[in-house]
């Protein structure tokens, strides 16, 4: 008899952060995870994570608004359904639900999770085999001052934590940007990669100035310069400098990096699982990357271990990740609720052994950080 799914539960869990992270659009004090619980009628359960920056300030799906999506909309959708069927559930949901990636790419993770440990391989065994087990991860520098985070970027370089960096700026003016990214690109020297992500709050003639800049500083990328929606001016600016553009907002899946790329786009795509909803289509984007001859990155919404883990096997299938990870996500956080958190070191992370995701919860974390009102 075929394997149905039996449950699922959508929990959110509030981690506080190290310190607080400065975006243009908000600053983080706390993060918020729905981390998804998905049992089958063996008794198996996949692990699921949907998570967001600074509730609606990043995007249009929120923490709240994500477990009310799953209970009410999502849910009674899959409950009764082959386990096994991944690409057919996930069809199906594209037909009825629009939008709510982030909701989705829990969903598949977790049905991914599931198979992976009723056929006792990995999520990327799942996903075509992993071509590489460890991946580089760079940390982003967000404190909002410049004398902090210059240390905090020794600091993870002398431990071999991280070696290439990306400061968030745009909530300044622009020249007072500049000369902080100036800055702490000259303290950590040569070695050191220094990019940018500027999340939108530019308009294009800021950017053309702010590129001229940063070119000078001696950056070697800057991500989202311009408003998601303003492909021509991501066109536009890619074209006019050598220094390359990330695209992140404005790129959610294979077809939005299609048609950048048919309109002239050079440069590189932040991949994200949760905006593509989930790994299979992220890596749906990567193919058209790489035909498009355009450079690829293994993106994050800072999720938790789950998430972050759901991304590593999707990453580690692909040959070449030209500008690395920024899968830190669970380093940002003051805690866990994994029984064995990720291996960080030489600059990058292992790729977590074991079926499955080869995540674990721990209960007791789980209910001490799960909220407790919804
Ligand atoms: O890239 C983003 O826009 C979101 C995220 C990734 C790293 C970080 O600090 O914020
Ligand atoms: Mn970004």
């Amino acid at each position: 008899m075929a394997v149905t799914i039996q449950s699922i539960e959508a929990i959110l869990v509030d981690i506080p952060t190290i310190r607080p992270h400065k975006l243009s659009m908000t600053t983080m004090g706390v993060q918020t995870m729905v981390i998804v619980r998905m049992k089958d009628s063996d008794g198996l359960e996949g692990l699921g994570e949907a998570t967001t920056i600074g509730g609606l300030s990043y995007g249009p799906e929120s923490p709240e608004g994500i477990k009310l999506v799953i209970d009410t909309y999502l849910s009674p959708q899959l409950i009764g359904q082959p386990a096994d069927h991944i690409n057919t559930l996930r069809v199906m949901l594209e037909r009825t639900t629009r939008g709510n990636h982030l909701a989705k790419s829990a969903l598949e993770t977790a049905l991914l999770d599931l198979r992976g440990k009723r056929l006792g391989c990995s999520v990327s065994d799942l996903l075509g085999g992993a071509v590489h087990r460890h991946l580089p991860v760079l940390w982003t520098l967000a404190s909002g001052d410049t004398a902090r985070d210059i240390e905090e970027a020794l600091d993870r370089i002398e431990t071999g934590r991280h070696r290439d960096f990306k400061l968030k700026i745009g909530a300044r003016p622009l020249m007072e940007d500049v000369r902080h990214v100036a800055a702490v690109k000259q303290a950590l020297g040569a070695e050191a990669s220094v990019r940018v992500d500027v999340n939108q709050a530019w308009d294009e003639s800021t950017a053309a100035r702010g590129m001229a800049e940063l070119q000078a500083a001696g950056v070697d990328l800057v991500e989202q310069p311009t408003p998601m929606k303003d492909h021509a001016a991501l066109v536009r600016l890619s074209r006019r400098f050598h220094l390359p553009i990330l695209a992140d907002e404005s790129v959610a899946d294979a077809t939005d990096l299609f048609h950048l790329s048919a309109a002239g786009f050079t440069g590189a795509v932040a991949m994200k699982i949760a905006k593509a909803g989930g790994p299979v289509r992220a890596l749906a984007q990567a193919t058209v990357a790489s035909a498009a001859g355009l450079g690829l990155y293994g993106g994050t919404l800072l999720e938790g271990t789950i998430g972050t883990a759901a991304s590593l096997h999707a990453w580690s299938t692909l040959e070449t990740l030209h500008w690395g990870t920024e899968m830190f996500g669970p380093l940002l956080m003051k805690d866990d609720i994994v029984v064995r958190p990720l291996t960080f070191r030489d600059n990058g992370v292992e790729l977590p052994d074991g079926p499955g995701l080869g995540v674990e919860i721990d209960e007791d974390k789980l209910a001490a950080y799960r909220r407790k009102d919804l």
